[in-house]
């Protein structure tokens, strides 16, 4: 296994310091890779390193914070699936699932009790590919943008392009925008400092390379809020993208909106509301989106966003599990894999003949599909040893 690059020990990804990893850590290697999961005080981090080469892939941290404490017993349940089963204080114990195809780390929790609640989210993982949104001036992009960013603060990070256009006025440089005279912009633009530029609504617009790095380099992914123009130079570049395209319930019900935001002159609202007929038509027929959202009611748009991301909340919402299992794991345990079958052995030799120290969970269910290949997952806890596994097995 190769030693972990100075990047890795000592960088502070969005304040969590990697550092804090305890020494509890459980490794499972799937072909060429050995995935190393750890907990720290508020997170837990699952570090890959590549057999091959002996380098550390940037290390993935997941976003919720599950207990610190005593390690995972992790097993492979196939070539891109791991399981891990946890003690938690009282009712948490639970199991998670890993899904492993790189370069996406996905994760899904399972609570062990008498229910079981399940939820996938994705993992930071800086190969996530970036969001291209796009849409007419005053549609909600920067609604949903800045909603997302709120829900899940260290999973996105924005784009901040540059534009020549003048500060509207809650508008920070080097937040909103950077904020620049044409001909600096124009000369970075012929230096190849951008990934994209379009004239939209009289002025400059434009991705800096660097505004993209500075994202992925902080392990997040990346939204680009970009005209119809940028998203078709973006599709035409080598990065890869999810393109989605907001609309308006209504011409009217845009006008409404750019007017109640009360940040554009008459003149430019009159701009935009013309070049919105043809960035819609454009976006609605230019093939370069994936996916066209209608953003009339705010929630239900921000939610199909979600679900367009990846991010779909609940999976299985909550499912009652017939028989309560009243499981309570004790700090050792093993988990093993038999015919899709999770087998958590929490007993002693002694008691393992005893019905409910060893728990067969199937997971038959588990559908395919990455990288959203967590959906649809269905767990059922099929019953304690005595009938589950002879039974089952
Ligand atoms: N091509 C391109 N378009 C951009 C960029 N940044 C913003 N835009 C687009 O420029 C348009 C005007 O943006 P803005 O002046 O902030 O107005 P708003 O859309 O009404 O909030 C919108 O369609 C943005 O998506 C960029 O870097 N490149
Ligand atoms: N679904 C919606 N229903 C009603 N108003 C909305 C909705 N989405 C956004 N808005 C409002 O419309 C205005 C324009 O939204 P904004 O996010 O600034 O648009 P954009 O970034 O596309 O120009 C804002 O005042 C915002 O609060």
């Amino acid at each position: 296994m190769g030693e972990a690059p100075a990047f890795y020990a000592d960088n502070l990804q969005n304040g969590f310091d990697i550092k804090t990893i305890k020494a509890c850590e459980t490794s499972i290697s799937i072909q060429d890779k050995t995935y190393v999961i750890g907990s720290s005080d508020d997170a837990f981090v699952v570090r890959i390193c590549d057999q091959t080469t002996g380098n550390w892939i940037i290390p993935t941290i997941h976003g919720t914070k599950p207990k610190p404490g005593k390690g995972y017993s992790a097993v492979a349940l196939n070539e891109d699936r791991i399981v891990m089963v946890k003690k938690g204080s009282s009712s948490d114990d639970c199991i998670w699932f890993l899904e492993v195809a790189t370069p996406y780390v996905k994760a899904q929790k399972h609570i062990l009790g008498n229910e079981v609640v399940a939820w996938s989210k994705g993992v930071r993982g800086n190969a996530e590919v970036p969001i291209v949104i796009s849409g007419p001036s005053g549609v909600g992009k920067g609604t949903l943008i800045s909603k997302l960013m709120e829900e899940f603060p260290s999973m996105f990070g924005f784009s901040v392009s540059h534009t020549t256009r003048a500060p509207r006025a809650m508008e920070q440089d080097g937040v909103h925008y950077h904020f620049t005279e044409r001909a600096v912009m124009e000369k970075d633009i012929k230096d190849g400092k951008f990934l994209e530029f379009a004239s939209v609504h009289g002025n400059l617009y434009g991705t800096s390379i660097e505004a993209v790095e500075v994202v992925s380099d902080s392990g997040k992914r990346c939204i680009l809020d970009i005209d119809v123009q940028g998203a078709r130079s973006v599709r035409a570049s080598p990065l890869d993208a999810v393109f989605v395209f907001i609309c308006p319930p209504s011409m009217d019900e845009l006008e409404h909106r750019l007017r109640a935001r009360g940040t554009e002159s008459e003149e430019q609202i009159l701009k935009r509301l013309r070049n919105a007929k043809t960035e819609i038509e454009q976006g609605q027929s230019s093939g370069i989106f994936d996916h066209i959202l209608s953003n009339d009611n705010l929630e239900e748009c921000y939610q199909s966003l979600k679900k367009i991301i990846g991010l779909d909340g609940p999976v299985v919402a909550t499912q009652k599990i017939e028989a309560p299992l009243g499981i309570d794991l004790p700090e050792e345990h093993s988990v093993s894999v038999m015919d899709k079958k999770i087998i958590i052995n929490s007993g002693t030799a002694e008691v393992e003949k005893a019905s409910k120290n060893l728990i067969v969970l199937d997971v038959s269910s588990l559908k395919g599909g990455a990288p959203g290949r967590t959906r649809g997952l269905e767990l059922h806890a099929i019953d304690s040893f005595s009938d589950g596994l002879a039974s089952g097995c």
